[in-house]
């Protein structure tokens, strides 16, 4: 696979296909601005979200069933022509590897060279994710920075790194405020805040309406 120098220099390069996998529980403005920032500096086509479906290193928290991570990822990317949103990892049963995630997207699109974005926390952890020597060979890797984490290539020096401007938000903090009732306007963008409210994400079982237990009223 060429460098991501050596496509930028082909006249004829193939397409630039980003790939930012996450668990968006929520999505909110941290991970938009990295996709858009890279997807600037590589010159990327078109960037693919993709929700994991079981995200295996966070079975020890509660996540939010997948439809409604895929549906707030597909209304945060809505009004960018250049973001689109991949089901393939929430329709794959079992837990998410992103070795499978590339190669489910590398055989979708076969004339696309992929880009893998990771914010410094994920990156710092990719050596122990599952059959990390191939994943190498499926994509570039590319790391961005992330408020109170140190950003390393992982000792390769094909990982590019980048310094994004600095977004200080997290899904955790965002569901935290949301359960004590704080606000998240402009961590998220608008139309997940009010999916949230919607569908009374985040808030705690006894402060969410009861389940109907009589006939609707016509
Ligand atoms: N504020 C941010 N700046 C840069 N990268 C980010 C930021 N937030 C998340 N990322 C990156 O986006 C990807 C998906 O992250 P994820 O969906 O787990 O969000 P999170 O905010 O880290 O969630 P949680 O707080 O639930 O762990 C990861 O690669 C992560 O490093
Ligand atoms: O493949 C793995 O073993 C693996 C382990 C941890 C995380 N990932 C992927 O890293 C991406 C970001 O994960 P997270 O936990 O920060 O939302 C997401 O696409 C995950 O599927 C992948």
């Amino acid at each position: 696979m060429p460098t991501a120098e050596e496509s930028v220099d082909n006249g004829h390069r193939p397409y630039r296909l980003g790939v930012m996998g996450g668990t968006f529980d929520p999505i909110h403005h941290g991970h938009l601005v990295a996709a858009s920032e890279v997807a600037s500096v590589f010159d990327l086509d078109e960037v693919v979200f993709v929700p994991t479906g079981e995200p295996w290193h966070k079975s020890s928290q509660e996540v939010t069933p997948a439809e409604h991570r895929y549906l707030m990822t597909v209304i945060a990317t809505a009004s960018n022509p250049r973001f689109k949103v991949s089901r393939v990892d929430i329709d794959r049963p079992g837990p998410t590897y992103t070795i499978d995630t590339l190669r489910d997207l590398r055989q979708a699109r076969p004339d696309a060279e992929l880009f893998f974005i990771t914010g410094a926390d994920a990156m710092a952890q990719i050596l122990s994710w599952k059959d990390v020597q191939e994943l190498w060979s499926l994509a570039h890797f590319v790391g961005v920075t992330r408020p109170g984490h140190e950003l390393q290539n992982m000792g390769r020096d094909d990982v590019k790194l980048l310094e994004i401007p600095a977004m200080a938000i997290s899904s955790t903090d965002c569901r935290q405020r949301v359960a004590a009732s704080e606000p998240v306007w402009y961590l998220v963008p608008d139309g997940v805040v009010q999916y949230i409210a919607k569908h009374k994400l985040y808030t705690p079982a006894q402060q969410q309406a009861p389940a109907a237990t009589t006939e609707p009223v016509a």
